[in-house]
């Protein structure tokens, strides 16, 4: 049996007195294509943080994260990573995270700064080859025609798709992707997770997608894991969600302010659409709060 990909034991998160994560566990194994999903507040950008040691867990209650084959913290503690270790998981964000200012090109050599010697990495010199695959990493996700193009010029559909090049260029063996379709329209969200599920198809990468649509979980996940109140609500096969149980996840969540709007022939919320607009109103409150 393979090792493990991620390994996430008994994890535990305070900020101040609130509870954020509450004893969650689980495993990853390589080559799956897993969505986490929860209401807003339940704690999924927090454990994605976690994976990377960019937050730490608490002390008191033994929790660990491992991550290829490698602890990343335990009991509270971070264990320090080499460049290579680093190198070998890409972190994709809802807002890209590109410099504006530096051409498309120069933004996905970027993601190979950490496997390039100190020296030319400080001095930014890219050699004929590693442009070349440059090149290649942004054909794959469709925007080689925009590689002199400055970051900034781009749609926020374009920029995410560079920033998954940058990943590719990378080569990382996990993918972890929070939020990615969060700030894009539903085409260039359908783009994206297309991009996603290729990559994960013809590399075997192994990716986590913080998802607030079901639906798109559905649609592009083998495997669902869901938060409610920072505990493990499900975790299982993305054809297992039934609506009784996307009911009792997203009860109080968004649905109610959705019945209150201006649909009065609004579907059924137990439908998929419904809860894609349900959590689409939660996060758009979230971001005007
Ligand atoms: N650095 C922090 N300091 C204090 N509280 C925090 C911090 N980061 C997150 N929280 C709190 O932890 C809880 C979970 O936040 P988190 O962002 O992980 O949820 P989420 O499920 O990703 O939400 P959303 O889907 O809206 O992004 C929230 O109540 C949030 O306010």
């Amino acid at each position: 049996m393979s090792i493990p990909t991620i390994i996430v034991e008994r994890l535990n998160k305070n900020f101040g007195h609130s509870r954020v994560l509450e004893d969650v566990s689980f495993e990853i194994t390589p080559g799956e294509i897993v969505a986490l999903i929860g209401p807003s507040g339940s704690g999924k950008s927090t454990l994605m943080r976690h994976l990377v040691g960019l937050t730490c867990c608490n002390r008191d209650r033994g929790g660990r994260v491992s991550l290829l084959g490698r602890e990343i913290q335990a009991s509270g503690r971070l264990r320090r990573a080499s460049r290579g270790q680093r190198c070998r998981v890409g972190y994709i964000f809802q807002q890209f995270n590109l410099v504006n200012r530096l051409s498309v090109l120069t933004n996905v050599l970027i993601g190979q700064l950490g496997r390039m010697p100190r020296a030319r990495a400080l001095l930014g010199r890219f050699s004929d080859e590693e442009r070349q695959r440059a090149l290649q990493c942004l054909a794959r996700v469709g925007l080689e025609g925009m590689a002199y193009q400055r970051a900034n010029t781009l749609s926020g559909g374009q920029q995410q798709r560079v920033a998954i090049a940058r990943v590719l260029m990378q080569d990382a063996d996990v993918i972890l992707a929070d939020e990615p379709i969060a700030s894009l329209d539903p085409r260039s969200a359908r783009e994206v997770m297309e991009i996603l599920e290729r990559i994960h198809a013809e590399d075997g990468r192994t990716v986590v997608i913080t998802l607030h649509q079901v639906d798109i979980a559905r649609r592009y996940c083998h495997r669902a894991i869901a938060l409610k109140d920072g505990r493990l609500y499900f975790d299982g096969k993305t054809s297992e969600l039934t609506d009784a149980r996307l009911k009792t996840l997203y009860e109080n969540a968004g649905l109610d302010e959705l019945r209150a709007g201006s649909q009065p022939d609004l579907p059924s919320p137990l439908r998929e659409p419904s809860y894609t607009q349900a959590q689409t109103a939660v996060s758009a409150q979230v971001v005007h709060s």
